[in-house]
């Protein structure tokens, strides 16, 4: 894995027959803040996986004592100091288009076909929300916590949390921890529905985690893409279009191999075997 090409993170090929990747955020010192480099890494990263033969899983998770504590705070002030422009239009245009681009980074992670589990231990504070919101499944140790803080930074957070967290713990939730910017202990956002376990130290969670990715890696590559396309379109449609919208998924992704190779196991009582993606 090319991994001299990121500052910001490391890639792990953790189980290479199951196809499990461990995407590492990587600036332990920093606690894992987000720089622009991190912006621009993350995907890059997503699509290298993404186009791999073979990768069936990823795993984001941080190096160091903490998962993520946001955006790298002189970043930010780089970002909202002013782009030298002086005609206050531009300015705010400049700074209009850096906020999509930034938003495009953390929103990777819902493009990339693969499944992103969030594996988060210590702090995910600030971004580290908007980057585990945009995952497919997240999963802590007992030791995390989790805080919408932008409030507190005078902004509105702009990456995501705010359109995705009020779907995974309802409109209540959301507003109490983007409003009051409070620390939200592991086991309320397990209460909550923030995360889907809570694993009693680092350690445990990740075995659980590799456990986790290896079985979802194991299942037909087309289903777990096509499951995941149709659970993200499903937020922005009604019922009727949604049904449409895996009506037409389906009739062109049920004729594959897979749907035959999973009936002929089952009834066979044997794991199926499914040609990678
Ligand atoms: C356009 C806008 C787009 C996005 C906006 C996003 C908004 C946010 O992300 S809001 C959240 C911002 N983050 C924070 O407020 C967190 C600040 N950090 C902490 O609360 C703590 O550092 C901690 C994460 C709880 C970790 O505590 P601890 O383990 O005790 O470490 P420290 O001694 O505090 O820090 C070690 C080292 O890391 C530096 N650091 C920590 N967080 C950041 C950060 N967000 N940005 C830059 N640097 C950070 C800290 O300064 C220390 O550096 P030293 O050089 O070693 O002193």
């Amino acid at each position: 894995m090319a991994n001299e090409e990121f500052k910001t993170l490391q890639i792990v090929h953790s189980d290479s027959e199951a196809g499990v990747f461990h995407i590492y955020l990587n600036r332990p010192a920093q606690r894992n803040s987000l720089t622009l480099d991190f912006f621009s890494e993350l995907p890059r990263a997503l699509d290298l996986l993404d186009g791999r033969r073979g990768a069936a899983a990823i795993v984001l998770a941080g190096r160091g004592p903490h998962f993520c504590a946001g955006i790298d705070l002189s970043t930010l002030a780089a970002i909202t100091g002013g782009g030298g422009r002086s005609d206050p239009g531009r300015e705010r245009e400049r700074l209009r288009r850096q906020i999509l681009s930034l938003q495009a980074a953390i929103s990777a992670v819902e493009r990339c076909r693969r499944p992103v589990i969030a594996a988060v231990h210590g702090a995910c504070i600030g971004g580290g929300v908007d980057l585990a919101t945009a995952c497919d499944l997240r999963y802590c140790s007992e030791d995390a916590f989790f805080s919408v803080k932008e409030v507190d930074l005078a902004l509105a957070a702009d990456l995501g949390t705010l359109q995705r967290l009020p779907a995974i713990v309802g409109h209540g939730n959301a507003a109490e921890m983007a409003l009051t910017a409070r620390k939200v202990p592991a086991a309320e956002a397990r209460a909550m529905g923030l995360v889907s376990a809570v694993f009693p130290s680092r350690q445990e969670m990740d075995t659980a985690v590799m456990a986790i990715a290896k079985d979802l890696a194991a299942k037909s590559p087309l289903a777990v893409a096509g499951t995941k396309a149709v659970l993200l379109r499903n937020r922005d449609l009604t019922v009727d279009q949604s049904l449409d919208y895996v009506a037409t998924w389906n009739s062109s992704m049920l004729i594959s191999d897979d749907l035959a190779e999973a009936t002929t196991a089952q009834i066979q009582k044997r794991k199926p075997t499914f040609a990678k993606l």
